[in-house]
């Protein structure tokens, strides 16, 4: 759906290079922390910066020879902007009725009152949770094909989070070709969504997964230095020195769990892999 080659774009102090291809039907996840270059890519996808190097395909186009069809089949939430906060959600729709070839009234109309979102205030009295439905159900109400979504659930309270989550799994039910690029600092929201995740860090993938594999294969290793001396490192992918020994990151946990009983293999999650594959070093 999405291929990125060699993407290259540098700020003074920051210097993205990634290559990724997002697939048709599942939900990729883009994972990093602030400033690790998550919107870097989005504006670059988008055409919304000059990019300084490489290509980038969308539905089987440059994204510079993308149609208004095509473009209409793309939904988009980027977490820093949005229409004017002074129209109302009357006038939104209005908008959207005129931008958007195939914009599904009901749709729209039917979420806006499930979420009990005011039509008739403006956008810039809304609780930022509102505005966070909001953007969803504007990207979700013109049926596309792709999502481009970054940071969709940024400072939501659980329920709100839930909320959006669960309209993104009801537009992945629809149809199978469709498709979402998510991205988010929170881990958790996307190891019950994704298919697939890209870890990224000053501006490079450091990881990419299948999420089942993430989920099931790697682990987090707790070793004392004679442990460690005598295992086989050859499934460990990082490795942190600790007061007790080392810590390490592992993508192959089963093998650990039946040679090694002795050693603990931690109850993980991602955030936990995150932070081993930034501060761990290679074995
Ligand atoms: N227009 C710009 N001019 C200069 N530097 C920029 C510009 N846009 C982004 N940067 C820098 O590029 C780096 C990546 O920023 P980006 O917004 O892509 O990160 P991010 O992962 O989306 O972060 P966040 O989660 O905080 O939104 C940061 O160091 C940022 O300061």
């Amino acid at each position: 759906m999405i291929k990125i080659n060699q993407l290259k774009k540098s700020y003074p102090g920051f210097d993205l290079n990634v290559s990724m291809n997002i697939k048709k039907g599942l939900v990729t996840g883009l994972i990093g922390k602030n400033g690790s270059g998550k919107s870097t890519i989005y504006k670059s996808i988008l055409d919304l910066i000059q990019i300084d190097d490489g290509s980038i395909t969308i539905l089987n186009k440059d994204k510079d020879d993308l149609s208004i069809e095509d473009k209409n089949k793309i939904g988009i939430v980027l977490s820093d902007s949005f229409y004017s906060s002074y129209l109302t959600i009357k006038d939104l729709k209005k908008i959207l009725k005129a931008s958007y070839l195939s914009f599904d009234d009901s749709y729209f109309t039917s979420k806006v009152n499930l979420y009990q979102l005011p039509w008739d205030k403006q956008i810039r009295s809304f609780s930022f949770g509102m505005k966070s439905k909001l953007k969803i159900i504007c990207a979700l109400s013109h049926n596309a094909q792709l999502l481009l979504l970054d940071e969709p659930t940024l400072g939501l309270d659980v329920i709100a989070r839930d909320e959006i989550l669960d309209l993104l799994r009801e537009f992945m039910e629809k149809d199978e070709n469709h498709t979402i690029l998510i991205s988010s600092h929170i881990s958790n929201d996307l190891e019950h969504l994704c298919d697939y995740v890209y870890m990224i860090d000053d501006g490079n993938i450091l990881l990419e997964e299948e999420m089942d594999a993430l989920l099931s294969c790697y682990g987090i290793l707790k070793v004392d230095n004679k442990q460690m001396k005598e295992m086989d490192l050859s499934y460990i992918l990082r490795k942190k020195k600790e007061v007790f020994g080392y810590t390490l990151l592992t993508n192959q946990k089963q093998f650990y769990l039946e040679n090694y009983p002795d050693i603990v293999i931690e109850n993980n999650n991602i955030d936990e892999f995150i932070y081993m594959m930034i501060k761990g070093v290679k074995v």
